[in-house]
């Protein structure tokens, strides 16, 4: 019987009152053209993120169905450049999505805070760790890294092996960002596995895997966001799916590498990290987070921080070397810039390389680390986006992936060109402009990009120059895309070899 009752139930939510919705169209939503069954149902989203593609049939929507399509039953993405500011612009007033709490934890972080006045604050408290001045300080840090990252390539090849680099890269970011963050490395790097501590709140320590902890945790949440008013059901429910466990696996790495923080900090050890700057303001004066505050903060560092950069770096390396013509062209611009020397580049003698900055550009325009459409809901009195109005409480977004390859602002969009942001005239560039967002705009956009931007500069001019690659599956290797939430790179094997500077 109460099976049966449970079965009615279920037929009523999922498919009488969808349709009761989409038929009476309360918000005026009928009127966007949709793929599929996506007006009736997030089961579409839902469907097309278990394949990691997401992005892909939201784009396939708009070549077919125009900007403006309906994608879930209460979602509009808009694929014009003009969304981005009616959208995520400052004065815009439009807040995160409920979709955001499918990741969140008992404390907020500043990525997952929905309240306008907490995010600012957090942001506020927060801004000075990320200024570049902050930064450019942390140099000798990023240098290192890059550094072992160089010897790891070579022991590949006195080994006559072939690396995995996107691995490595993620071995890279890992190291580096727990480096920059806590004054430690872990170590992924000189070891080649993503194997680190984590410990529960009853002192176990253990071991797992980060990455994988990371993304199946990411997967998992993106997916339940889409239904977040289930959140509470939909968690107990997968409470013992291995997604789930990836998440505390997650934050117990989180856990284990910040109490050790803690406690260097106690025994007085003095850092010049980013930790000691999440604890006090520039003035020196303590910040009283409380320790879930904490926990929070430096957990969306390890995430944003190493899964979007692996992603911008991977695919740089494989667009760099799948186009022989425009890797010639840069390492013509290195070499005359840095002469014959063996060190890592600095950070002086790269950053204003033209032509490097535009291969960083075009490799996140057309293989966007995040491509996802950042969900926000359109408040009181509804808003014109992108010339049609929409009404208060539907959620909004521009689909990343497809604005950065539209066709209005990017002539010739889907090929890799580094030379349309040096060569095209200033018209052209301010159109390309208006579209090219891979960091978002606004209040939210990502306050990560000077670091982001650091280490790409760094680690693509230093592989650019001493290493060749041959794609272990010949010229026909593809780079896959799994997009989660970030677009996650597939493996990358090169045979590397070393190139005379
Ligand atoms: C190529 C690398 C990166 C890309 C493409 C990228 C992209 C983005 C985007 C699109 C957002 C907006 C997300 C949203 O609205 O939900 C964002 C936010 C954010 N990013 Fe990044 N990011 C990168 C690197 C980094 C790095 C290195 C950090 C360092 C910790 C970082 C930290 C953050 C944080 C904390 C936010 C939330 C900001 C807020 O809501 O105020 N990101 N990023």
């Amino acid at each position: 019987m109460l099976v049966l009752a449970i079965s009615v139930l279920l037929i009523l939510y999922l498919v009488v009152q969808p349709l009761v919705v989409y038929l009476i169209d309360p918000k005026g939503l009928r009127q966007f053209p949709s793929p599929s069954v996506a007006g009736l149902t997030s089961f579409w989203r839902i469907f097309h993120s278990l394949q990691y593609k997401h992005y892909q049939a939201i784009h396939d929507a708009h070549v077919k169905l125009g900007t403006h399509v309906r994608i879930a039953p209460n979602h509009i993405s808009i694929s014009d450049p003009a969304a981005m500011n009616d959208i995520y612009g400052h004065g815009a007033g439009l807040l995160k999505d409920p979709w955001y709490d499918g990741g969140a934890g008992e404390f907020r972080h500043m990525a997952d805070a929905r309240i306008k006045t907490e995010h600012q604050a957090k942001r506020k408290k927060l801004a000075h760790v990320f200024a570049q001045k902050n930064i450019e300080s942390l140099e000798p840090v990023i240098l290192d890294a890059t550094a072992t990252l160089v010897s790891q390539i070579d022991k590949h090849i006195a080994q006559s092996k072939a690396i995995n680099i996107r691995r490595y890269l993620n071995y890279y970011t890992i190291d580096l960002f727990a480096e920059l963050l806590y004054g430690h490395s872990l170590g992924c790097l000189e070891r080649g596995d993503d194997i680190v501590e984590a410990q529960t709140k009853d002192a176990k320590v253990y071991k797992a895997h980060m990455i994988r902890s990371l993304h199946d945790a990411t997967h998992m949440n993106t997916i339940l966001g889409y239904e977040a008013h289930l959140l509470p059901l939909t968690k107990t429910i997968f409470a013992r799916h291995p997604y789930m466990k990836a998440g505390a696996n997650w934050d117990n790495i989180i856990y284990h590498n910040t109490t050790r923080r803690l406690q260097d900090a106690e025994f007085g050890e003095e850092k010049k990290d980013l930790f000691s700057n999440l604890l006090r303001n520039n003035k020196g004066e303590s910040l009283d987070l409380p320790m879930g505050e904490i926990l929070a903060e430096c957990s969306v560092m390890m995430n944003a921080g190493t899964d979007t950069t692996t992603a911008a770096l991977t695919n740089t390396i494989f667009l760099l070397y799948k186009h022989p013509r425009v890797l010639a062209k840069l390492r013509q611009e290195l070499d005359s810039a840095i002469g014959s020397s063996a060190d890592v580049p600095n950070y002086a003698s790269v950053s204003s390389l033209p032509y490097l900055r535009a291969c960083i550009e075009e490799s996140l325009r057309i293989r966007p680390a995040s491509s996802y459409g950042l969900p926000r809901v359109v408040p009181a009195g509804g808003r014109v986006i992108a010339g049609q109005y929409i009404r208060e409480g539907v959620t909004v977004s521009v689909p990343t992936y497809t604005l950065l390859r539209n066709t209005d602002c990017f002539m010739d969009a889907e090929s890799f060109n580094p030379d349309r942001w040096i060569e095209s005239d200033k018209a052209t560039r301010d159109r390309m402009n208006t579209a090219h967002f891979p960091f978002s705009v606004g209040p939210r956009a990502c306050i990560g990009r000077n670091i982001a931007y650091f280490e790409q500069l760094l680690v693509i001019s230093s592989i650019v120059r001493f290493f060749d690659f041959t794609f272990v599956d010949g010229e026909s290797q593809e780079l896959a895309t799994l997009e989660r939430f970030n677009s996650n790179p597939g493996e990358l094997r090169l045979w590397p070899s070393r190139r005379t500077v």
